[in-house]
This record gives structure tokens, C-alpha cells and sequence, in this order.
């Protein structure tokens, strides 16, 4: 806005005791011109400030109406990481996409390096988050297409093929349900060791659908937002009602419905609190339209039965680890992008990988391709593949990485 100019002075009349009659009259007229002239002049004046006026007013009027608005448009959540003078680098969390954005000069000079602030559609920073939103934010994962697909899930094609038809098959062909009379599941429950795919059921199942991936991990609930529990599975449902169609995936959910026990400690009283919660959501939620509930435990032995009840979780698909077949499949499958030299055999290695899982299976490629780049070779060989099983074992020194948890199945 620019200053407006000083306003002109006021003329003054000096009347010198020598002057004649005639010299007299003429100051006085000329004072009177001069007068008149300063009069018109601050009555432009008082127009010019009367139109500003208005346009500010105008302007107050539409900034309130842009901040409804972007009070109740949904807004993604990002990290800043760098405040250059080319402008400021965010990352996006979700799909982690960086983007450099030009904050508004306002909003530039609160922002710091890890911060976590609001961003609209175009990126634009909206708000520096509080406390209190960003652990919300936290506690939810967002993806709004995630990349899984089906043909990246070795091994479990049986439970592929059931997930597909309890949440993809509501989901695309819900009249389907209708016309036959029957109710799909209301949630889907993936049990089974860790490491086995499950999450990436779920956000296969999302991408397929072009739903959001909305992942909450139950085990942080309960550790990190003491207090909040109840309400951040509020705000799960509701966030979930706004982006549908949309998966929710409580991941770890028997850290918030594990079976009651005789402790009044508090931590317990919130857990209880938690998952009465998220009873009531799932209860209250009959038109589910197009969203559907998925959850994940390893410990399915300390589930309390109140979830597992109809209406709630009502399908269990359990997600072993992979048989040989299942195991060679995942090998080839991890090693899709990488150069493998023609006498590997993943036949022959998954035989000798019991109790593997997809995730030890994984990080075995990983370590195979190590041993070639420290050899110097751009070509990975079956040799590689013994060595790196060779150092997993050694270093956990009694079986496979994910062996070690103390699930029992
Ligand atoms: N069946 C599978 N096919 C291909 N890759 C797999 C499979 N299972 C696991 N993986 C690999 O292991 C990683 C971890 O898998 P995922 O997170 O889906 O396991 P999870 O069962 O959800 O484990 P947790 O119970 O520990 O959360 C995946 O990103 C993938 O690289």
C-alpha cells in the first residue's frame, strides 16, 4: 500500500502595520484564493481516501471469503527441508515429492527446516502447523495413489484373491452385493508374521480402486499420542469420509484392541478408550459408501474378541510366510530391476530359505547385489546370493533377519 502524500500546508495571512488600506485588501484577497484552493485540495483528498476505503474493504471482504474457503478445503501436510533464496523446498508426505514453492512473504518468515506446514492443490504454503495438528498429521499416513500393485505380492496369491474380492469388489461393483442380497465384510483383518505383505495388500487394494491410502499404525497410538487416541481414530473415520473412496489400514492393531485385562493403570484405561472408539465408528458406520476397513496384526492370539464380532472385523485372511514356490517367486520379483547373471537359479536358492519372509526375502536381493558392487561387477551371480544368506545368518546368528520377533505362530 503505498503512504499518502502530507497534506498542504495551511496559508497563513501576515498583515504588516506599514501596509496601506489598499495593500491590506489585496493580502486578504490573496489569502482567501489561497484558501479556497487548500479546501478544494483536501476535499480530493477526502474523495481519494473515500474510494480507498472502499477498495480495502472490498479487498477485507474477499480475504475473509479465501479463508473460509481454505478453512474448509482439505490441505496436504509437508515437511519444509530447505528455505533457499531460489524459494523453499517441501516434501510432501505420502508419496514424498519434493517441490520447490514460493511461500508469501508473511508465511516465509516463520518458516524454518522441519517444520511441517498445510499445502494447498498448487503446492502453496497455507499454514505453519501447531503442535497439536502436526501430531495428528503424524499419526496418519496419506497416500493419495499408492504404487503397489498386485503383480509386486509374491507367494500369496490366495490371499491376493481373497482381499480383491472382500474391499475391491464392494468397492467397484457394489450393486452387485445389492442384487444378490448380500452384505460385504464390513472390515478385513490380514493376520500373520511380520514381514509378510500385508501392508502391501492393503495399498495394492487402494491403488487398484484409485482409492486414498489412509494408514494408521496402532502401536504409535498408543505409544506416541498419549491422550489423543480416541480422537485421532475420530479423525481417521472422518478424513477418510472426505477423500472416499478411500482404504483405512490401522496397522498393529493389537496395540489398541488387545484383550481386556484386571489393570486399572491408566495407559490401560486410554488403550480401552481407543478401541471403544474405534468399536463405534465401525459400528455407526453402516452406509459405509466408498470406504472400507482393513487392519493388520501379528499377534492375533491377543485380540480381543469384541473386534472380531460381525459387523466389525468379520473376514480374517491369515498371511503365512511363503512356501518354496511362493519364496522363488518373491526372489524374482525383488529382482526385477536388477542385472542377474544367467546361472542364478531361484528355484534352487528357495529351497534352502526356510522361514523366510517376504520382507527377509527382499533384503536378501538387497544384500546380493551388495556383495557384486563390492566386487566390483555390475552383474549379479548365484555365488552373491550364497554369500549374502551366508552374512544374514551370521550376523542374526540363528536364522533369517525377521525370525527374531517374538511372535508365535
Ligand atoms: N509377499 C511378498 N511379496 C513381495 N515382497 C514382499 C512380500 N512380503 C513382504 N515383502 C517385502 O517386504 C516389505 C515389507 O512388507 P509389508 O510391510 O507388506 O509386510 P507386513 O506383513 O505388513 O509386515 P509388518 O507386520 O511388519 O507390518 C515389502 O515392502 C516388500 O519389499
Amino acid at each position: 500500500m503505498s503512504r499518502s502524500p502530507s497534506l498542504p500546508d495551511r496559508p497563513r495571512l501576515d498583515l504588516d502595520p506599514e501596509m496601506s488600506e489598499a495593500e491590506r485588501l489585496d493580502a486578504i484577497r490573496q489569502h482567501y484564493e489561497r484558501m479556497i484552493r487548500v479546501n478544494e485540495e483536501l476535499a480530493e483528498r477526502l474523495d481519494e481516501t473515500d474510494d480507498r476505503r472502499e477498495e480495502l474493504m472490498a479487498e477485507v471482504d474477499h480475504l475473509k471469503r479465501r479463508n473460509e474457503v481454505l478453512k474448509t478445503s482439505s490441505l496436504y501436510i509437508a515437511t519444509v527441508e530447505e528455505v533457499t533464496d531460489e524459494g523453499t523446498i517441501i516434501k510432501q508426505h505420502g508419496n514424498n515429492q519434493e517441490v520447490l514453492t514460493e511461500p508469501s512473504p508473511r508465511i516465509r518468515k516463520e518458516l524454518a527446516a522441519g517444520d511441517r506446514v498445510a499445502v494447498n492443490d498448487s503446492f502453496g504454503v497455507q499454514t505453519v502447523l501447531d503442535d497439536e495438528t502436526d501430531s495428528r498429521a503424524q499419526a496418519m499416513e496419506v497416500e493419495e495413489s499408492p504404487s503397489v500393485v498386485y503383480d509386486d505380492i509374491g507367494g500369496i496369491d490366495d490371499q491376493v484373491r481373497e482381499v480383491r474380492e472382500a474391499v475391491e469388489d464392494p468397492l467397484l461393483t457394489p450393486e452387485l452385493f445389492e442384487e444378490v442380497g448380500v452384505d460385504p465384510p464390513a472390515g478385513v483383518l490380514l493376520h500373520g508374521p511380520p514381514g509378510t505383505g500385508k501392508t502391501m495388500l492393503a495399498k495394492a487394494v487402494a491403488n487398484e480402486t484409485d482409492a486414498t491410502f489412509i494408514k494408521m499404525a496402532g502401536s504409535e497410538l498408543v505409544r506416541k499420542f498419549i491422550g489423543e487416541g480416541s480422537r485421532l481414530v475420530r479423525d481417521l473415520f472422518e478424513l477418510a469420509a472426505e477423500r472416499q473412496p478411500a482404504v483405512i489400514f490401522i496397522d498393529e492393531i493389537d496395540a489398541v484392541a488387545a484383550k481386556r485385562t484386571d489393570s486399572k493403570t491408566s495407559g490401560d484405561a486410554e488403550v480401552q478408550r481407543t478401541m471403544m472408539q474405534l468399536l463405534s465408528e465401525m459400528d455407526g458406520f453402516d452406509d459405509r459408501g466408498e470406504i472400507r476397513i482393513m487392519a493388520a496384526t501379528n499377534r492375533f492370539d491377543m485380540l480381543d474378541e469384541a473386534i472380531l464380532r460381525p459387523g466389525r472385523f468379520d473376514r480374517l485372511i491369515e498371511v503365512p510366510k511363503p512356501d518354496e514356490s511362493g519364496r522363488a517367486q518373491i526372489l524374482r520379483i525383488h529382482t526385477r530391476d536388477m542385472n542377474v547373471a544367467t546361472d542364478v537359479d531361484y528355484v534352487e536358492l528357495a529351497t534352502d530359505l526356510d522361514d523366510y519372509s517376504g520382507a527377509d526375502l527382499a533384503s536378501l536381493a538387497t544384500e546380493a547385489g551388495m556383495f557384486a558392487i563390492r566386487d566390483d561387477r555390475t552383474e549379479v551371480r548365484m555365488a552373491d546370493f550364497r554369500d549374502a544368506k551366508a552374512k544374514i545368518e551370521d550376523t542374526e546368528d540363528a536364522g533369517p533377519v525377521m525370525a527374531f520377533t517374538d511372535y508365535q505362530y
